[in-house]
């Protein structure tokens, strides 16, 4: 893991996922609240993007569609998976189904909407990884146990769930709280034991969101050098961040903002959009 300034990620870089015309209501056909409309965006390899915009306008229902928590009403989510890098011709083996197809160089786009749940399920357990406000750590395991459980969820024996567990934690130098119940942890050990958890698997992306909306500022930074810092390895994973902080945004290469349940300006797009790339070292 790297810990210089990040590069910035050119409008070349290939998207790792890319998101096309998402709708989103919830409630009943005449009573019904827009969450979500005709929002388009692509999030390039290794890159970090911040999604901003008032209370309600539709943030952590973009992040959950984006990231196959939830099932958009209209419009597709593709996941571009690596080739080659995942070893063992792992790639499309926990993803396979109607969603996978071979592109150019081995690479292949998984349509979420085409699994079925429990392929969606497979495939956000080995592709993603999530961090929440609250860590959403379970108190009744130590720190480590936490760390293991997707492993472990994924089929993972536990001996190896337990070594990358230690490995993971030690490169964010929490090495030493491993076993440590969660309720002796603080705020910023807690969300760095969440972002270790996040981590163990590998992901191709990280959603994180409001992980620093329980912070004090010191230790908001601290966290959020942890969570940009999982992007910064040869083959980058990307970030996707829901925040109010425009501070966690200014250290992000790239703003998506909503109002209403639509994305404004030019935020979703990346390659021909023309959209600015904060120059590295901006994080
Ligand atoms: N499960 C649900 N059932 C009904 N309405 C919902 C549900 N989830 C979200 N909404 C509504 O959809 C809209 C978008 O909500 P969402 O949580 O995505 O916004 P947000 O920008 O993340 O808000 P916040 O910053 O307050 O967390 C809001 O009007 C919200 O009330």
């Amino acid at each position: 893991m790297r810990s210089g300034p990040r590069e910035a990620v050119g409008t070349e870089a290939p998207w790792v996922l890319r998101a096309e015309g998402l709708g989103k209501r919830y409630g009943s056909t005449d009573a019904s609240v827009t969450a979500l409309a005709d929002a388009h965006l692509e999030i390039g390899q290794g890159e970090a993007v911040a999604i901003m915009g008032p209370s309600g306008s539709g943030k952590s229902t973009l992040l959950h569609a984006i990231a196959g928590i939830i099932a958009p009403d209209e419009g597709r989510v593709l996941l571009r998976t690596r080739a080659g890098t995942d070893g063992g011709g792992a790639v499309g083996a926990d993803d396979a189904g109607a969603g996978v197809a071979t592109g150019t160089a081995g690479a292949r786009s998984v349509d979420l909407a085409a699994l079925s749940d429990d392929e969606r399920s497979a495939l956000r357990l080995r592709r993603f990884g999530f961090v929440f406000q609250q860590g959403m750590l379970l108190p009744e395991l130590t720190a480590s146990e936490n760390v293991e459980l997707p492993l472990l969820l994924a089929g993972f024996a536990r001996s190896e769930a337990r070594q990358r567990s230690a490995e993971t934690m030690s490169a964010l130098g929490i090495g030493s709280l491993g076993g440590r119940r969660i309720g002796r942890l603080s705020g910023g050990q807690a969300q760095r034991i969440a972002i270790a958890r996040a981590l163990i698997a590998d992901p191709q992306l990280i959603f994180a969101d409001e992980p620093t909306g329980a912070l004090d500022s010191r230790t908001a930074n601290e966290v959020l050098d942890a969570l940009l810092q999982t992007g910064r390895e040869p083959g980058a994973r990307a970030l996707v961040v829901v925040t109010h902080d425009e501070r966690v945004a200014a250290r992000c290469d790239r703003t998506v903002r909503l109002r209403d349940g639509r994305i404004e300006g030019p935020g979703a797009g990346r390659a021909g959009s023309g959209e600015a790339v904060r120059p590295g070292g901006a994080r």
